[in-house]
């Protein structure tokens, strides 16, 4: 089987608000998204490693991988309007290969570990769909729609989806085909797709990490630097 990571860098920032998107702002002197490419670069169990990226970027992750040197990036694709439109571009990518697994990941989350990856690409090879997640320390509320408590869902099973989410080719494209017929389709991650479209389709979790947060606003970066100490 052929283990592609997906980076999905199409996003522009917006709750960041810096002058380029955040993937491209640099932490201990490395961008948020070469940070998250050498992870994957490193992991032997990786064949090889699909950006997708905005179009006005194409050129700067480009010679990222060249002053990186990375040899696993074979594909630079150009992303979409939404998250989902831009996996979406990476499913068409893959469309006429045979035997690939498709291992979604924020470039955003640059810390996740060797031992996630490890243990994402376990639960692939025993056929499992996949997602990374920790477990909830706050109470989580549900909202009505005048912003009062509906509920008070119980803790032990509420989790925090992080990513890898990493699906056989066959799933995913299955999942997101189904999908795209759905006139209310809205997803904010590839596993709510699999989830809504094939729903006898487990998803079973790999435990995450603190560590492997999402940079969504500009505290982060400090967070990030922390991290990295
Ligand atoms: N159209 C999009 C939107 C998001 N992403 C990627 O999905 C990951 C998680 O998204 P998020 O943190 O929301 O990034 P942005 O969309 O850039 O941020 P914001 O929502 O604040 O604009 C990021 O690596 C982002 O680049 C993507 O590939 N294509
Ligand atoms: C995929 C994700 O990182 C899981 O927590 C999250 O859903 C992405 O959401 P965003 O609004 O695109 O940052």
């Amino acid at each position: 089987m052929k283990n592609v990571a997906v980076i999905l860098a199409g996003g522009t920032g917006k709750r960041m608000g810096a002058y380029l998107p955040k993937q491209f702002l640099k932490i201990a002197g490395k961008s948020i998204i070469e940070h998250s490419m050498a992870i994957f670069e490193k992991h032997a169990g990786i064949s090889e490693i699909c950006v997708v990226i905005h179009s006005n970027f194409v050129a700067d992750v480009e010679s990222i991988v060249r002053e990186a040197g990375f040899k696993k990036v074979t594909k630079i694709l150009c992303g979409g309007k939404e998250r989902s439109d831009s996996s979406l571009a990476a499913i068409a990518a893959y469309e006429n290969e045979k035997n690939v697994n498709l291992i979604f990941h924020d470039a955003v989350r640059p810390f996740v570990s060797q031992r996630i990856i490890d243990d994402v690409l376990t639960s692939l090879a025993e056929g499992k769909s996949v997602a990374v997640a920790i477990p909830s320390t706050d109470t989580i509320f549900k909202l009505n729609n005048v912003k009062c408590i509906e509920s008070v869902p119980p803790r032990d099973f509420l989790y925090r989806a992080q990513t890898p989410q990493a699906f056989s080719y066959e799933i995913i494209k299955k999942a997101y085909d189904l999908a795209l017929k759905d006139p209310d389709f809205k997803a904010s991650d590839d596993c709510g797709v699999v989830l809504n479209y094939l729903p006898n389709e487990a998803i079973h979790i790999v435990e995450g990490d603190e560590k492997n947060i999402k940079i969504t606003f500009e505290q982060d970066l400090a967070t990030g630097k922390d991290l990295l100490i």
